[in-house]
């Protein structure tokens, strides 16, 4: 379904928890919540599915306006971190509950339970009780049991946080998998951002309470709307002496002014691996971490320390070592606006080559 929210508020007692948030949905969608601890995801979600009552603002699915509508009207599938399986219960038993609550026929139950067992890829685990699963096999009976009773919106409340490393990267898959052969607008809270890029068609970044981006998970890494979006999402460094950084714009460099630079738009190495050593600076290597494919490293520049990576086919660099540093790229911003400068010096390189 097609879902709309405008100017969502919700105060504690005194505490603004949701401020002023507005949104669509477009059908189909799976949308990622993502933003710090206590910065109001939780509560959205809530008001969406009404077990929690807005201050003011409207909940609107399909045109309509459901903020009077009780939860069990709403025709919402919900998917919390903890299973909140029932333990008693068989597999089957879990997956048909919403059906029988329903007063559906039983020949329909079992007919719906099959489908959303091979569905989920549960089938021969009918009878199973939840202890006799494991945590990635228990989340998807949590999905088949929301999905039961066809909702026409899908909240998912950080469903993979009690799940390890392995079978939580399995279950990211499965789940854009199932999103998109359902076809039901989804909304999924989480606090990892790798799990938002990577699953979401849209992110949406709350904090305090507000809304601070809706776009794509490659407009949010690329396009950050404010200094706090592009620091919550991607690694990144911050300096503030615009001045430092060779082959950007002095008028940049302004107290106000700071830069934000993604490891990607960093080049670390010797002198020889430069064109144009006037447009590096000089630093000293600090720390190097294995990461397996490549070699984070930290690079100390005057005050700054910056993180990049750098190729295992390269030279190995030594921590102590003298080196120059390229900064391509840097996202610049002061209290009102941001902006994205380049390395004129590095354009002046390529040009000399063209
Ligand atoms: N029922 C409540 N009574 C009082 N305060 C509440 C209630 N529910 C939430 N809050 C407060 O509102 C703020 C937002 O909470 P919410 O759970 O929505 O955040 P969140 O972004 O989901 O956080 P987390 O990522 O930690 O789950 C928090 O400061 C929380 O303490």
């Amino acid at each position: 379904m097609h879902l709309e929210v405008r100017n969502l508020d919700k105060h504690f007692g005194q505490f603004h928890a949701v401020q002023d948030v507005s949104f669509n949905v477009q059908k189909g969608h799976l949308i990622g919540l993502l933003g710090p601890s206590g910065g109001g995801k939780t509560s959205i979600l809530r008001m969406l599915a009404g077990l929690e009552s807005p201050d003011s603002g409207d909940i609107i699915f399909h045109g309509q306006k459901v903020n009077q509508l009780p939860p069990q009207e709403r025709e919402i599938g919900f998917v919390f971190q903890n299973y909140a399986l029932f333990k008693h219960m068989t597999v089957f038993d879990n997956i048909a509950f919403g059906l029988t609550v329903k007063k559906m026929k039983k020949s329909a139950i079992k007919e719906r339970v099959q489908e959303l067992v091979e569905l989920t890829g549960l089938a021969g685990f009918e009878h199973r009780y939840p202890h006799q699963l494991s945590g990635g096999q228990r989340q998807r009976v949590a999905f088949a049991r929301a999905l039961a009773p066809e909702p026409q919106l899908l909240l998912l409340d950080e469903p993979f946080a009690a799940i390890d490393a392995k079978i939580r990267q399995e279950l990211r898959t499965w789940l854009r998998e199932l999103i998109e052969r359902v076809g039901i607008t989804s909304i999924f809270v989480t606090h990892d951002q790798d799990e938002a890029i990577e699953v979401a068609d849209e992110i949406m970044i709350i904090n305090g309470g507000r809304l601070e981006q809706k776009g794509t998970p490659w407009d949010i890494y690329k396009q950050p709307s404010t200094p706090f979006v592009a620091s919550f999402i991607g690694e990144s460094t911050i300096v503030d002496e615009v001045s430092l950084l060779k082959g950007f714009d002095h008028e940049q460099s302004h107290p106000g002014i700071h830069a934000l630079i993604r490891p990607e738009y960093i080049e670390v190495g010797h002198a020889s691996e430069f064109p144009l050593l006037s447009a590096t600076e000089k630093g000293t290597v600090k720390h190097l971490h294995f990461r397996g494919s490549q070699w984070l490293v930290e690079v100390q520049v005057g005050q700054n320390s910056l993180i990049t990576y750098r190729s295992l086919e390269k030279e190995t660099l030594e921590i102590g070592q003298s080196v120059h540093v390229m900064v391509h790229r840097a996202y610049l911003f002061n209290d009102q606006e941001s902006w994205i400068a380049e390395n004129r010096l590095k354009n002046d390189t390529l040009s000399m080559f063209i």
